[in-house]
This record gives C-alpha cells, structure tokens and sequence, in this order.
C-alpha cells in the first residue's frame, strides 16, 4: 500500500526543489499555476468500500498528474462546522513522498480546512488534489466548501465527488435503521442513511468488490443505484481499478458543465422509497420565465416548499441533494443550473448550446420528490409570469 498509516513515507524535501528553481522560465510557470484554480475530487463511500484502495490506485497509474492526496476524518457533519473555527494546534501531520510516476502525494492527516490552506500554501508542487473522507462524512456539506467562489473555492475547484460502494454491503447499508445521534437521526421517517447521502451526491459511483457477489446480485446492486442517482456515472471494479481515469474520474468537470442530463434506470424508481431522480422538461425561457424559474428555486432549496398549485404539500416533505440543468432561453443563449442542497447557480454556458435534438430541463435528485408534482408546479410557476 503506498499511504500506509503505520509506516509513514520517507520525506521529500519539496521546498527545495522549487526555491532552486531561481529567477527563471520555472518561476513565471510557478506564477501562472498560482493564478489556475486546483481541481478537487472527493472521494467518499461507507466504511470499507475501498476508497485507500483505489486512491493508492489512481497514484501508481501514469496520467501524468501530480496528486496532493489530503486523508482524514474530514467530513462529518458536526466536524466540517468545527473545522471552520478551530485553529489546529500540532495535529496537523504532512508527509511528502514521491512516486514513480511523477505523483507528489502529501498526505496530511487532519481534520479542517485549515489542511487544505496549508497545502495550496505549497502550491505549483501539485496540480490535482484528492481528498477522501471518513466513511461517514455527509458530501452534501463538503461540496459548497469548494465549489462556492470565495474562501477554499477562489484557489480550489470542485471537480466532482466520487462515491464508493461495497457490491457485498451496500443494499445492507441503504436498508440498515438509521443509527441515533448521526446524521441519519436527522431523517427519520424516510429511512434515509449515510449511505443513501453519499450515493445521492456522486458524480461517479463505483461499484467495487465485484468479485465478492454474483452476476445477479451485481444487477440488483446498479439497479437500487441507478434508482436513487439516475445521473452519475456507473463503473463496476475490483479493488477499485476503473480505466480510464482521466476521463471516468478525474477532469470531470461535473460543477461548470452539464454534458449529459441524461437520466439512467427511470423504470427502477420503485425500488428506493427514500431518494429518487426525477425529470423537468424546460421550453425556451423568456427574461421573466427566467426570474420565475429563479424564484421556483428559492422556494423549493431554501423553503422545501412547493409553490403553487401543490402549495397545500407540507413543508419540509422533500430536500433536494443534487440539481443540474440546462437552460435554453428564447433569444438562445444556453444557461446551466447547478446546485446542491440550498445552493444553486444558474450561469451562461458557452458550450453544449447548439446541438441539435438538446432540450432544457432540471434533473433533481433528492428525497421525497414526486415527478408529477413537481412539474405541475413548475409549469404554473413559469405559465403565470
Ligand atoms: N475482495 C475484495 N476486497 C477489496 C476490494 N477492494 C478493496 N478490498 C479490500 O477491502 C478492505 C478495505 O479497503 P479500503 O481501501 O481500506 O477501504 P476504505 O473505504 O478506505 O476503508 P475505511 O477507510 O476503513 O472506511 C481492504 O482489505 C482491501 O484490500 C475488492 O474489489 N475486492
């Protein structure tokens, strides 16, 4: 294994390596590094899916990266909300090491964003950070930590979350009783677990330990999977070996682009009574649809209301997780939607706008959602503005 906690990696003096560059062509690169933004990819799944397995994976392929591996307890609810105000007095351990391939993994075992500040304090040493959290860390709290522009999201983006599960485990998991005093207490009632909130917000998931079940219940396995995230991207391993790593989990740019809303196992919706993907088809929009559309949103992420004419529906019977959209506006600019939890943006996309046969809607992955409720409300909403 090459980040093994019992044996820490020999250190490498990066530092130096980098001021000995001088006053040169490497100093001016180092300049225009720090004005990129660092894509970050999440890498989350219950206890034991397999995460150190396929980052140890991801850093021993050749893609020609240089990979800041951040491993810790981060991610628990109630931590993330410590993490912004505690300050970090000596816990923080970093341990550089060199791989063969070119990869600088910097491991730091922490549990704050202070470890991500103190990491981009080295930056131009890497150019792709991962960061796998604890096995019960809620991703939908993670997510705006990077993606939204100030703070952690100016020098850092959130390139995508990929979501591990266990072939063996995971309907176990989905099906388990939420446990008190977790974030699964919070919802009770819809028989919501960790599990259930890590496969909601993935980008990609895989599926890992297919050696461990049989060809029928690895259908089963996709099928309760697909019914909860319609839009992530499936891939089935073992010991996390997904090919392709560049495209199928790194560079996915799952927050600034909306390639594909196309919505996978519909006809699976009965098998998840928690968390399902459901579907809004959007016509060309007029500049009051869109202020319409916009207050659609705030109702239905801030308030988890439903405006009318479902305005009788009791608060708080959803929450969405994940949204994404693609908007087409009448005088045919093409916006995208993106959001998780209460956050959302909707900016102009400069790509994906004029293929043929492309129509507008918002996908939303989340608990409670009735397709047919919610497209009823939208159409009023944007019918009467
Ligand atoms: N049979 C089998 N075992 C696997 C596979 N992938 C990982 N393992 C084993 O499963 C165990 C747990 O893997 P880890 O990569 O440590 O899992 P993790 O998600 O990082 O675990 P935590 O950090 O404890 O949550 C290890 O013993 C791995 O060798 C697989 O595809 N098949």
């Amino acid at each position: 294994m090459v980040l093994d906690e019992e044996e820490p990696p020999s250190l490498v003096d990066i530092t130096h390596s980098s001021a000995s560059a001088g006053a040169n062509p490497i100093t001016s690169q180092l300049q225009d590094i720090s004005l990129t933004k660092v894509p970050l990819t999440i890498i989350t799944g219950y206890l034991g899916a397999g995460k150190t397995t396929l980052v140890n994976y991801i850093l021993k392929e050749q893609h020609g990266k240089k990979i800041a591996v951040i491993l810790n307890e981060f991610g628990d609810s109630a931590d993330v909300e410590k993490a912004l105000t505690v300050t970090q007095d000596g816990q923080e351990s970093q341990e550089w090491l060199e791989l063969a391939n070119g990869c600088i993994c910097c491991s730091i075992k922490d549990s704050g964003v202070n470890a991500i500040e103190s990491l981009m304090s080295r930056r131009g040493t890497f150019d792709y950070i991962l960061l796998e959290t604890s096995g019960l860390a809620d991703p939908g709290n993670l997510a705006p930590l990077f993606w939204v522009d100030d703070g952690l999201g100016s020098t850092i983006y959130l390139d995508g979350i990929v979501t591990l599960v266990d072939a063996k485990n995971i309907l176990l998991s989905l099906d388990e009783e939420p446990v008190e005093g977790t974030t699964d207490a919070q919802h009770q009632g819809m028989h919501m677990t960790t599990a259930h909130l890590q496969v909601s917000h993935a980008d990609v998931i895989v599926i890992n330990k297919c050696d461990t079940v049989t060809p029928e219940q690895l259908e089963m396995v996709e099928q309760r999977i697909q019914a909860i995230n319609g839009l992530a991207k499936i891939h089935k391993t073992q010991y996390g070996q997904v090919p392709r790593l560049e495209s199928f989990l790194l560079d996915l740019h799952a927050y600034d682009g909306v390639d594909s809303l196309d919505v996978m196992g519909k006809g699976h919706s009965h098998l998840d009574p928690t968390i399902s993907t459901i579907t809004l088809p959007l016509p060309p929009l007029t500049p009051h649809h869109l202020s319409s559309l916009e207050l659609w949103l705030r109702s239905v992420l801030w308030d988890s209301t439903l405006p009318a004419p479902q305005a009788s529906r009791s608060e708080s019977s959803f929450a969405i997780h994940r949204l994404k959209g693609r908007i087409f506006t009448t005088d045919g600019a093409v916006k995208m939607v993106q959001g998780v939890r209460e956050v959302f943006e909707i900016v102009d996309l400069d790509r994906g706008g004029s293929e043929g046969g492309v129509e507008g809607k918002l996908v939303l992955i989340g608990r409670g959602l009735d397709e047919g409720a919610f497209g009823g409300s939208l159409r009023a909403c944007l019918d009467g503005s």
